[in-house]
């Protein structure tokens, strides 16, 4: 195929937008099937990431140079946005190539009228420059465009956060994240994976989260044997906190209601030296397969993976059950926005909405199973209060048996203790405090 590269990408970003898919599933299968060398294939995943995380701005700049404000086939679309990225964000390819590359795209897909529509446009902006954004008025509609972030969702977090806060997290999700992993700490130490990562060339720092996290500040992590053979998992340092803070113990019996694909019921089962009961469950019969996986990979054997709804596993168990529960809740994923930027397009209010409500139906179910004085943590991967704050506080007024548990604070290590997110719910992770996904957790206890 000609211009092979470029073409792929565009079929990349024309499915992520009409199918809804996600761009790092996408990526991840196209760079699989594809024969591509490794400097494609960084070129590739780049460009699709920063089309899609910027398209806000993209499009700002793409209808400052048309005249006619007329519909665009969604290729022709995602042609334009993919080629102003590169022109604008990308150095290293120059912007001549660009153009003619995607005149070129342009005829084969579709005729000379449109081939030369995306001439025009892109030497428009070749010509003429950017406009300023730093010139729109209203604060909401400047954050939005600057960051590429919808009006009502910076309209949202601005009213539940402040125009700062809102502005530092929509700027943060565009940034890059050093990768962070987690040590099996039954099959080797973390101080020895540091020390083994550093030979291979990496640079690492250890996490202020958990003593088995450690972030990737330099290296390909999927390129060493450590994440094949089980030695390390990939993980957000904010994920680690839910089984942190968990109070294990071997031999404990625990329920992690939304399980799949595993990642903190793997941690669960670390932390209590793969001794005791976990049972896993996710409302996905194809999901439970991915907790088994996991679980297999890093030589795991205390957890049973099971298909099953959070909301009436009550009926399956007898009331006062387990010792420790943890209801990592199915969510908007608000705070993922960095790693999964078309979240922010497709994500509605009304998702919100249905979301908490299905969030409380799920805590106030599993709570039931919960032994007096054991610890229930809910965690969520967004950053909205519905979902977040207002969901434990209606818990909490429904079931005066229970009480958040602060105690669960002063054993976070000292910058998390000093966190801005802390409230009378729990704590909120916001990506700017310590460059993590958007992450909420709070800590549940059932009184004698
Ligand atoms: C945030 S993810 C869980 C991530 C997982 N805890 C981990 O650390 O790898 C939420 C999961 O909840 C599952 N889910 C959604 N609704 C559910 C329900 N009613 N009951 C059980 N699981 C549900 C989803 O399939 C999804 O896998």
């Amino acid at each position: 195929m000609k211009y092979q590269l470029r073409q792929t990408m565009l079929d990349i970003l024309i499915r992520i937008e009409k199918d809804k898919g996600f761009s790092n599933l996408l990526l991840n299968h196209e760079l699989q099937q594809k024969d591509l060398n490794e400097k494609d294939k960084r070129l590739l995943t780049e460009v699709v990431y920063g089309t899609v995380q910027n398209q806000i701005t993209i499009d700002y700049y793409i209808s400052h140079f048309m005249k006619n404000k007329k519909k665009l086939d969604l290729w022709v679309k995602q042609l334009l946005r993919m080629s102003v990225y590169q022109m604008v964000y990308l150095e290293k390819v120059p912007d001549h190539a660009v153009v003619h590359e995607s005149v070129e795209i342009a005829k084969i897909r579709g005729h000379k009228g449109i081939a030369s529509f995306v001439n025009g446009i892109l030497r428009s902006i070749r010509r003429n420059g950017l406009p300023d954004l730093t010139l729109i008025k209203d604060p909401v509609e400047r954050i939005s465009i600057e960051t590429s972030h919808p009006v009502w969702l910076v309209k949202r977090w601005t009213e539940m956060y402040g125009k700062e806060r809102t502005e530092a997290m929509c700027r943060e999700n565009l940034r890059h994240f050093p990768m962070s992993i987690r040590v099996q700490p039954m099959k080797m130490d973390r101080e020895a994976v540091m020390e083994q990562l550093e030979k291979q060339g990496f640079t690492v720092t250890a996490s202020q989260f958990s003593q088995q996290g450690i972030l990737i500040q330099k290296g390909n992590i999927f390129k060493t044997n450590l994440l094949q053979e089980g030695f390390i998992t990939i993980q957000d340092q904010s994920s680690m906190l839910a089984a942190e803070s968990l109070k294990l113990k071997p031999g404990m019996k625990v329920l992690d209601t939304c399980s799949a694909p595993g990642g903190k019921a793997t941690h669960i089962a670390e932390k209590m030296a793969d001794q005791g009961e976990i049972h896993a469950y996710d409302l996905h019969k194809k999901k439970v397969k991915l907790i088994e996986e996991k679980a297999a990979v890093l030589d795991l054997h205390a957890i049973s993976a099971f298909q099953g709804d959070a909301r009436n596993l009550y009926e399956q168990y007898e009331e006062e059950s387990f010792d420790r529960i943890l209801i990592d809740a199915p969510c908007s994923g608000l705070g993922v926005i960095n790693g999964k930027p078309e979240i922010k397009y497709e994500k509605q209010a009304s998702d919100i909405e249905r979301l908490a409500t299905i969030q409380l139906d799920i805590i106030q179910s599993a709570a039931k199973l919960l032994k007096p004085e054991g610890l229930l943590i809910y965690s969520t991967c967004t950053v909205d209060k519905l979902e977040n704050n207002q969901v434990v506080q209606t818990f909490l007024e429904n079931n005066p048996a229970f009480g958040i548990d602060f105690s669960f604070r002063e054993e976070l290590s000292e910058p998390l203790q000093h966190a801005p997110g802390w409230s009378p719910e729990g704590l909120q992770l916001f990506p700017q405090d310590f460059q993590t996904d958007g992450f909420f957790l709070t800590r549940i206890k059932r009184n004698k």
